[in-house]
C-alpha cells in the first residue's frame, strides 16, 4: 500500500529482486483488502499509527533491526488486500513469487470482517502451494487485527486460536491502531525464530599471511663479531 505520509524512517522499494539471494530476513504480509496489512507493517517499522493509506498495490519496507543484539536487515512485503474465489484465493501474480522469496507469513484478518476470516484457509492453502513448489514451508503467523474496534467484532476472540491451531500456525490477537506492544511482540518474535534459522555466514577467507620482513642487522652486533674476527687474526698473525 503507497503511504499517503511521508515516511523517513524506513525505506520504502517497489518490489524486491527475487532472484537475488540475500542475508536479510523477509517477510509478506498477506491478507483481504481493508485489514489493516500496511497499518500493521507500519505501526511496527516506526511505532507509529497512520490512519489514512491509499489502496496497496504492493510495497516493500526495508528496515535494520537489533534482534538478539545482532543488527539485521528486514525486509517486509506488503501485498495488495486478496479476495476470494471459487477456485482459492484471488491474488496477482506478483504475489506468489513473494512467497516463494520470503522467509515467512503473516497472515492477516480483521476481526471486524467475517469475509477476511474465512478467506484464511484459503491463503494457507497458497502459502503451502508455494511451499511444496519452493520445497520448503515457511512458518506462518496468523494475526487478528482491529482489536478495539469492540462493538464491531464479528469474528469471536476464540475463533481465531482454534483456526491458528488447525493450520498449525502461531496465533496473536492485536491492534495497529491501539496497542503497538502486541504488534510489535508477534513481528519481534518472528524475527527472532527466523535470525536464528538463518544460515551461517560463509567463512570469511584466511587473513594473508605476514611477510616476514628480514631483521636488520644488529650494528652493535655486527661491531662485537668485526672486532672478535679481527684479534683472532692478530693472534694468530702473532703466534706464528
Ligand atoms: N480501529 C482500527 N482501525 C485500523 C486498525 N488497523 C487498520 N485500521 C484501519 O483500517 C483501514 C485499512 O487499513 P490498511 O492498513 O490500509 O489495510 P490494508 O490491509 O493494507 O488494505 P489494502 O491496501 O486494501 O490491502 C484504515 O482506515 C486503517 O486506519 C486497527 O487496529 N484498529
Amino acid at each position: 500500500m503507497r503511504l499517503i505520509h511521508s515516511m523517513t524512517t524506513i525505506a520504502e522499494c517497489s518490489t524486491p529482486d527475487y532472484s537475488l539471494p540475500n542475508r536479510a530476513i523477509k517477510i509478506a504480509v498477506l491478507g483481504a483488502g481493508g485489514v489493516g496489512k500496511t497499518a500493521l507493517v507500519v505501526r511496527f517499522l516506526t511505532r507509529r499509527f497512520i490512519g489514512d493509506y491509499e489502496r496497496n498495490a504492493g510495497n516493500l519496507y526495508s528496515r535494520e533491526v537489533q534482534v538478539d543484539g545482532e543488527q539485521v536487515t528486514l525486509q517486509v512485503q506488503d501485498t495488495p488486500g486478496a479476495e476470494m474465489s471459487d477456485n482459492g484465493a484471488l491474488l496477482p501474480d506478483h504475489v506468489s513469487c513473494s512467497l516463494h522469496w520470503a522467509d515467512a507469513v503473516v497472515l492477516v484478518y480483521s476481526v471486524t470482517d467475517r469475509r477476511s476470516f474465512e478467506l484464511v484457509p484459503q491463503l494457507h492453502q497458497t502459502v503451502s502451494r508455494c511451499a511444496t513448489s519452493g520445497g520448503r514451508a515457511p512458518p506462518v503467523v496468523l494475526l487478528a487485527n482491529k482489536a478495539d474496534l469492540l462493538h464491531l467484532r464479528c469474528v469471536d476472540q476464540e475463533q481465531g486460536p482454534l483456526l491458528a491451531a488447525t493450520l498449525g500456525c502461531t496465533f496473536y490477537e492485536v491492534s495497529a491502531s491501539e496497542d503497538y506492544s502486541q504488534v510489535h511482540g508477534a513481528f519481534h518474535r518472528l524475527c527472532c525464530q527466523l535470525a536464528k534459522q538463518r544460515p551461517p555466514l560463509p567463512p570469511s577467507p584466511p587473513a594473508p599471511a605476514e611477510k616476514r620482513r628480514p631483521k636488520s642487522p644488529n650494528v652493535q652486533d655486527l661491531k662485537r663479531r668485526f672486532k672478535q674476527a679481527l684479534s683472532a687474526k692478530v693472534r694468530t698473525v702473532t703466534s706464528v
